[in-house]
C-alpha cells in the first residue's frame, strides 16, 4: 500500500471541480474532492506544492498519521484551504482502504445504520408562483423535504434563486464577483409569506427548509425564526455569520425553529460551543471542506452527544466525489439528519461515474468497493478551468454586506 504517484486533475463540466488522485504501487487508486469553490487553484497550489511531494513512499493504509502530519505538520493549522486539501487527500485513502478491503466504504465506518439516506432538493423561483410550481415538481420527483427559495419583490439579484425560471442555479456566475444589493426590511417581510403559502398549497407533512445565508443580525435571526414558527420548517440554515458562536445563543431563547449551520466550517473548534450548548439542531460541515472522513466523524460524533444531527452540505459546487463519500458516510453515521442534493450536470455526472443512486427522495448507497465514485481522465480534459466568482452583496447605502 506504499504511494507511488499523486497528481490533481482540474475540469470544468460546466463548473470547476478539483481531484486528487492517490495511487499505490499496487495499482488500487482513490480519488478525493479538493473543490472549493472560487478559490480553487489556491488548494491546487496548496496541494501541488505543499503535500503531494511528501506523500510519496508512505504507507497509504495509515489514514490517521498522514492526517496528523498534514494537519499538525504544517504548524499552520485550519482554514478552508488547508482543511479542503487535507479532505482531498483523507478521503482518497478512505476509497483506497475501502478497495483493498473490498468492501464499500460504509462497511469500514461501521456498517449500515439505516437503508436510504433522506435527501432535500432546491426548488427556487423569481416569485412566490413561481417557486410553488418548483416544489410541486420536485414533490412529484417524490421528493420528502424541499428547501424554498424565491425571490423578493425589490431585489434584483438573490442568493438561491435562479436568473431564469426552470433554470438551475449557480451562483459562481461570471470571472469577477457580480455584486448584488441586499435589504434585510424586504426580505424579512417577504419569507413569512412564502412559507404561509407554501403550507397551505402543500399542507403539513412536507419538510421544508430555508438558507439565509448568513445575511441577518442575530436579533433578526430571531424575528424570523418566531414568524415562521407556525410553518413548522424542517430547519432555517445560517441565518448569521457564525464566526461568533454565541450569537446563536440570543437567537436559541427566541425561538423554537430548528437552527442549521457549518457550510463554511473547517474545523470541529468552528462548532465546538454550538454543539456544547445545544445553540444548534444541525451541523453542515462537509468531508470536503472539513478534514475528510478521520475529521467529520469527530465533529458528528461530538454532535451526536448533544443531539444535534448530521445535515451535509451537498451543492452542485461539491464534486459527485463528495457526494459518493457523504451518502455512505450519511449511511453509517448514527445522528444523521438529511442530505442536501443538488443535481450535477450530465456532463459532470459523465467525468465523474458512480454507483449511488437517487430513488423517492432518498440515496442509496452503492455497493462498489470504496466510496463508489470515478472519473474519466480523457473525459476529465475536454473542460478545461475556467475563472469563476461568487457574487458579493452590498447594503442599499453601498456597504458591503453578507452574500
Ligand atoms: O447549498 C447551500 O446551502 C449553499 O449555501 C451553497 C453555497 O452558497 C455554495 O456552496 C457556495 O459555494
Ligand atoms: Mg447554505
Amino acid at each position: 500500500m506504499i504511494i507511488s504517484d499523486a497528481y490533481l486533475i482540474v475540469t470544468s463540466p460546466g463548473r470547476n471541480f478539483v481531484t486528487l488522485k492517490i495511487v499505490t504501487e499496487s495499482g488500487v487508486y482513490g480519488i478525493g474532492d479538493a473543490t472549493l469553490n472560487g478559490r480553487e487553484l489556491a488548494v491546487v497550489a496548496y496541494l501541488e506544492e505543499h503535500v503531494l511531494p511528501s506523500l510519496i513512499g508512505r504507507d497509504a493504509s495509515r489514514i490517521e498519521d498522514i492526517w496528523h502530519f498534514l494537519y499538525r505538520g504544517a504548524y499552520w493549522r485550519r482554514g478552508p484551504v488547508t482543511m479542503t486539501a487535507i479532505a482531498a487527500v483523507d478521503v482518497a485513502l478512505w476509497d483506497i482502504k475501502a478497495k483493498a478491503a473490498g468492501m464499500p466504504l460504509y462497511q469500514l465506518l461501521g456498517g449500515k445504520s439505516r437503508d436510504r439516506v433522506m435527501v432535500y432538493g432546491h426548488a427556487t423561483g423569481r416569485d412566490i408562483e413561481a417557486c410553488l410550481e418548483e416544489v410541486a415538481r420536485h414533490v412529484k420527483e417524490g421528493y420528502k423535504a424541499v428547501r424554498v427559495q424565491a425571490g423578493v419583490p425589490g431585489i434584483a439579484s438573490i442568493y438561491g434563486v435562479a436568473k431564469k425560471d426552470g433554470e438551475p442555479y449557480e451562483p459562481a456566475d461570471a470571472e469577477l464577483p457580480a455584486e448584488h444589493v441586499w435589504s434585510t426590511s424586504k426580505y424579512l417581510n417577504h419569507v413569512p409569506k412564502l412559507f404561509a403559502a407554501v403550507r397551505e398549497r402543500f399542507g403539513d407533512d412536507l419538510h421544508v427548509l430555508h438558507d439565509v445565508h448568513h445575511r441577518l443580525t442575530p436579533i433578526e435571526a430571531a424575528r424570523l425564526g418566531k414568524e415562521v414558527e407556525p410553518y413548522h420548517l424542517f430547519w432555517l440554515e445560517d441565518c448569521v455569520p457564525a464566526e461568533n458562536q454565541e450569537a446563536f445563543g440570543l437567537i436559541r431563547q427566541h425561538t423554537t425553529t430548528p437552527l442549521a449551520v457549518g457550510e463554511v466550517f473547517n474545523s470541529l473548534f468552528d462548532a465546538k460551543t454550538l454543539i456544547e450548548n445545544q445553540w444548534i439542531d444541525y451541523i453542515r460541515a462537509t468531508l470536503t471542506h472539513a478534514g475528510g472522513i478521520t475529521h467529520v466523524r469527530r465533529i458528528a460524533d461530538l454532535a451526536g452527544l448533544y443531539h444535534v444531527r448530521t445535515g451535509f452540505h451537498g451543492p452542485t459546487d461539491l464534486s459527485p466525489v463528495c457526494l459518493g463519500a457523504a451518502i455512505h458516510f450519511d449511511t453509517w453515521v448514527p445522528n444523521f439528519g438529511i442530505q442536501e442534493y443538488m443535481p450535477h450536470t450530465n456532463a459532470t455526472d459523465e467525468v465523474f461515474p458512480h454507483d449511488y443512486r437517487f430513488e423517492d427522495g432518498h440515496f442509496i448507497v452503492g455497493e462498489t468497493p470504496g466510496h463508489g465514485v470515478d472519473i474519466d481522465e480523457s473525459l476529465a480534459k475536454q473542460y478545461p478551468y475556467k475563472r469563476a466568482s461568487l457574487p458579493v452583496n452590498r447594503l442599499e447605502d453601498g456597504t458591503l454586506w453578507h452574500w
